[in-house]
């Protein structure tokens, strides 16, 4: 039995677009994102790779994306399951801040350490920020495990119960499963595939609207280690470019 599996990084947001760092600030797509969307879609549905089920995060970038992409293959009628687990990683103080500035007022070594080292979280943003998401409804349930900023190990670490016993019993269960998700969620579900080292995640950049596909065998491993994005070619250029963010 294999499993197919296919993540989804959201379209172009806002944010993406105005060159800030996001985390779980809850920002539109812009058209060009939209239209990202909407190509992921007809790209699966081309592939004949046509989900069952699709997992999203609690935020309106992935759940817009997911929509658009599902209306584009004609799959808009399948169930839905959506998790703050998804979310992407919460970027602390740095949430609302322009990348390029922190680039040149921290320098190069900080603003890497910050954006991409596995274990060394940004500062926690203040609750009375204006991007702090404390008192935000959606987050009512989490108490305890409510983040006031993440590195990625600690994304790894919330998104493995979800990855285990929500998204692995659809595959179980035979399913065709879309995870429309996050840069930073996307990477760390895309590390515990691949069994990427937590030196080596920080050359993994995800770029938006390109499905990624993985044939998964009994076990959840790769069968295609680092899986296959359906327009190889604009998902190198589209990494890049996340990649060199900021610059
Ligand atoms: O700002 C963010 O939340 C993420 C994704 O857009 O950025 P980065 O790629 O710098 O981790």
């Amino acid at each position: 039995m294999t499993y197919t599996l296919v993540l989804l990084r959201h379209g172009e947001s806002e944010w993406n677009a105005k060159n800030l760092f996001t985390g779980w600030v809850d920002v539109d797509l812009t058209d060009k994102g939209r239209a990202e969307g909407a190509r992921a879609g007809q790209q699966l549905k081309d592939a004949g790779i046509l989900p069952d089920i699709v997992h999203t995060s609690l935020l309106r970038r992935a759940i817009s994306t997911a929509n658009l992409s599902l209306d584009a293959a004609d799959r808009h009628w399948i169930p839905v399951k959506r998790d703050w687990r998804l979310n992407e990683r919460h970027y602390g103080a740095l949430q609302g801040k322009d990348k390029k500035q922190t680039l040149e007022t921290y320098g190069e070594q900080q603003f890497m350490e910050w954006r991409r080292s596995y274990d060394t979280p940004p500062p926690v943003i203040d609750e009375g920020d204006e991007f702090s998401q404390a008192g935000d409804p959606r987050y009512d349930g989490l108490g305890d495990a409510m983040p006031g900023t993440e590195c990625l190990k600690d994304v790894v670490k919330r998104m493995m119960p979800y990855w285990e016993n929500d998204i692995q019993q659809d595959l179980r269960d035979g399913l065709t499963v879309l995870v429309a998700a996050h840069g930073n969620s996307l990477r760390a579900l895309v590390k515990t595939l691949d069994g990427i080292s937590d030196d080596d995640i920080a050359g993994l950049n995800i770029p938006t609207g390109m499905p990624l596909v993985y044939e998964l065998d009994d076990d959840f491993a790769p069968t295609n280690p680092g899986g296959r994005y359906l327009d190889p070619e604009a998902a190198r250029a589209a990494a890049d470019a996340v990649a060199n963010q900021g610059r």
